[in-house]
Formats: C-alpha cells, structure tokens, sequence
C-alpha cells in the first residue's frame, strides 16, 4: 500500500454544530490522510460504487500505514487516491477494525482515471440470469467455439497498474467473441469469496465451482508474474552476499535479474535518505516499488536491504500482490553476535562506541519476521548452500531462461 503524506492544514473545514462559535477562534481540524490503496481495494471500492454488491453492502476493511492509521482515526476519515493521486472517495465516520484496518461510510468523489478496455466494464447490476453466460477468469479459459448471442463475463482486472493478466484475458475474450458476434462484458474479479457471491448474485447468477469460483488472477495469461524476492536481516547477516549469489546463479542460468542491494540503492534511487524510522520506510518502500515494476513484466528483482519493519515489509508484499507478481520474503537469521563478529565494515565497532546513532540491532530495533518462506542462519555455512536454499524456493518456470 503506497500513501501520500499532506501536511495538516490550519483551518476551519468542518466545525461541529453548536461549538466555536466565536468568531475568532480558529480551530485546526485534522486533515485525513490521502491513501492510495491496492488495486484489490481500489478494484473493490469501484464494484461497490456500481452497486455491484448489491444495495447492503459496504465498504472492506482498508489496511492502513500506523500512521495513516492514527490520522484516519484522529481526523474520523480518511480520503482514498487511485495511482494518478485522483480522489476517488472519502471514507467517513471511520473506526478501526482490528489492528491495521479501518472501515467507515464512502462518500464518492471524482470518477477512477480510465482504464484498458473501460466501455466493456459492467457499469450497474445487470439482470443476467436469462441469457447464456459463460465466465471467464484467465485467458486460457476462453472456449474455442464461443457461441453467437453469448456473453462471455470476463472477471478481470485490466488496470494499467494491476497484473497485465487481467488485460490479457479481456484480450482473448474479445478476439474470441468477434468471430461469433457473442458479447463481452468485463467486471474485475474480488479476492474475496462472500464479495464474489454478492457480484454474481447481483448479476442473477449462481456461483460455480468453475471460473466463477477461479481466485483474482495473480498469473496467467501469456505473461508470466515474476518474483520479488526480499532478503531481510541485520547488517553483516549475509543478505548482500546470498543475493549476489543467486543473481549469479540465475544470470549463469540466462535468467535477467535485477538486484537492489542495500548500500547500492542507497547510493542511487534512495541518496540523501538517513537512517530515521521514516528514512528506512521511505527507502525500503522505494526499493520494494522499483521492485514490483520489474517483477510487473515477468522479471525477478532481488532485493537485500535491512528492512527492519514488519508493517514496511508487508507494504512490499502488498505492491508484489498488486503488480501480479509472487513475493518471497527470506529471513537472514544470523544472529547478532555473528554479525558484530564478522564486522567487515567496522560499523558495529562504531556503534558501540556511540559513533553511530540508531544502528540496527545495537541502538534501533529489528521486527523479526513471523513466518518468512525461508530463515537461514548463515553462521558456519557454505554461501553456495545458502543460495542454493533461496533459489529451491524459485519457481523453475520464473527460472527459465526467456
Ligand atoms: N544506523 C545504521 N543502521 C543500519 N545500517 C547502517 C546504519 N548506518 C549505515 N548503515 C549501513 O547501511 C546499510 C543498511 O542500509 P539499508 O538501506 O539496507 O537499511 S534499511 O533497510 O533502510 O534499514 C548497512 O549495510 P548492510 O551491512 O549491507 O546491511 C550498513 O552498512
Ligand atoms: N553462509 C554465508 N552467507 C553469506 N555471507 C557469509 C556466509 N558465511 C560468511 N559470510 C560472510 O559474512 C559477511 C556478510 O556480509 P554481507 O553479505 O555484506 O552482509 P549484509 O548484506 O547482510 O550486510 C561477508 O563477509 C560474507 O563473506
């Protein structure tokens, strides 16, 4: 999830009935955070806007930063951006829901920025039980012999930010539809099975266990989803060495990768940037964005900065989601003693010696992953067996040479 920061503004916009009424007293009332949310959410909030859910149902849950959260819940809403920064709605009267999430009543704002093959999007409910529907969630799902006078739904995301996947099955769908002259009708396909049931039963539909059941495409199409992949760890844990490797090995292999090592992206898309709470999300964020564009195009993108937040290494996950790629989160669990051992930089020894303030590990924290696809402690280890374990977790198919 990717937010904007506005600074709070010092003037009147909403006073409360009956309260400051003396004119001159200014009140500052708190500006609501601008999010802009992933796509699923984005895809979500524009369904319900349709009356798509039906005329019940409200908004999901929104995951929030911590501190898009306090604002959300200090200023009672929260405005929802779409990528090009349009306000598309505003949520009001928000409340938490459980630790990250708020939900609250959408206010619609301006129309979401078009989008690939936007006059086939359904724009209503629609009564589509009479007629012969045939659902289609992937592109290799669309029959070879559409029959004429056919709807074929294709339950797609075709977002210019989202999976290309979405786009390519529309794609397929429409040649197929134009040699029989059935009809295409597009509607992005929820990630969420109670809302998929609301949309088909909106539609007259009954849900099956075929492409009506078929989850949000992560995949498919004719382009395969890459791979983000984050090492994360303490500084000297092994990250920048393990990475290195398995670019190695993959490049050997005739796979292109692109790597985004800690201390290189700092010198490049992230200089300037210091190590405060706020720096290390900034440039963790950053590097997960870049990320996700590769991986968007089928591309592995290997990364190793610190990234010592839970929240900020789940904000990656979620851009790897949104793009249509696979998120591989790798714990470098060599243990702090080892680290300061090694000490090749003589950073730690600094630290120590209070020349370096906010050192990860020493003088700033480090959220230990809960459950990351793989944790290596590399004390005592070979590298190549290391590497070895990250690339087991590839998919031979991202593998491939292409
Ligand atoms: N205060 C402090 N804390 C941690 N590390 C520090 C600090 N100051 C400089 N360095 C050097 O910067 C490298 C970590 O940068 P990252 O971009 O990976 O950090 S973060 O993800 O933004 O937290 C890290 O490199 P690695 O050793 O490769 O991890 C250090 O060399
Ligand atoms: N199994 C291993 N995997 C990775 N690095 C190892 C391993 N065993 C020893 N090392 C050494 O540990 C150091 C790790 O440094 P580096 O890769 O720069 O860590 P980080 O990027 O996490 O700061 C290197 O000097 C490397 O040679």
């Amino acid at each position: 999830m990717s937010t904007i920061t506005e600074p709070s503004v010092s003037a009147i916009e909403r006073p409360p009935e009956g309260r400051w009424a003396l004119g001159t007293l200014s009140v500052v009332t708190p500006r609501p955070p601008t999010v802009c949310p992933s796509r699923a959410d984005l895809d979500d909030l524009d369904l319900l806007r349709r009356g798509l859910y039906g005329p019940t149902a409200g908004p999901r849950p929104l995951r929030l930063s911590p501190e898009d959260l306090d604002a959300a819940l200090t200023a009672g809403a929260v405005e929802v951006v779409d990528p090009e920064g349009v306000p598309v709605a505003r949520l009001e009267d928000v409340g938490r829901v459980g630790d990250e999430h708020v939900t609250g009543r959408p206010v619609w704002l301006s129309a979401p920025s078009s989008r690939p093959f936007q006059d086939l999007h359904l724009t209503g409910p629609r009564d589509l039980s009479g007629e012969q529907v045939v659902l289609v969630a992937a592109a290799d799902e669309v029959p070879d012999g559409v029959p004429a006078g056919a709807t074929l739904l294709v339950l797609a995301s075709t977002s210019l930010d989202g999976p290309l996947a979405g786009t390519a099955t529309v794609r397929a769908a429409v040649s197929a539809a134009a040699s029989s002259g059935a009809r295409v009708l597009v509607v992005p396909v929820p990630d969420d099975l109670d809302r998929r049931a609301a949309l088909l039963a909106t539609l007259g539909l009954v849900p099956t266990t075929g492409s009506g059941g078929a989850g949000r495409p992560a995949e498919g199409g004719d382009h395969p989803a890459g791979v983000v992949l984050l090492l994360t760890g303490l500084s000297g844990s092994g990250k920048s060495t393990i990475a290195r490797t398995v670019a190695t090995r993959l490049v050997e292999g005739g796979t292109p990768v692109t790597l985004l090592d800690g201390d290189v992206v700092r010198r490049h898309l992230t200089a300037g940037l210091g190590f405060s709470p706020e720096d290390r999300r900034t440039n963790v964020r950053r590097i997960g964005w870049v990320a996700a564009e590769v991986a968007h195009h089928g591309g592995i993108a290997v990364c190793s900065p610190i990234a010592p937040e839970d929240a900020v290494r789940r904000d990656v996950a979620a851009m790897a989601a949104d793009r249509g790629a696979r998120f591989v989160l790798v714990h470098v669990a060599t243990p702090l003693e080892e680290c300061e051992r090694r000490d090749r930089k003589g950073l730690y020894a600094r630290a120590r010696r209070g020349e370096i303030p906010d050192f990860t590990g020493i003088s700033a924290p480090y959220d230990v992953p809960d459950e990351p696809d793989l944790r290596i402690d590399t004390t005592g280890r070979d590298v190549g067996a290391c590497a070895d374990e990250v690339l087991a977790l590839l998919d031979p198919e991202v593998g491939r040479a292409r």
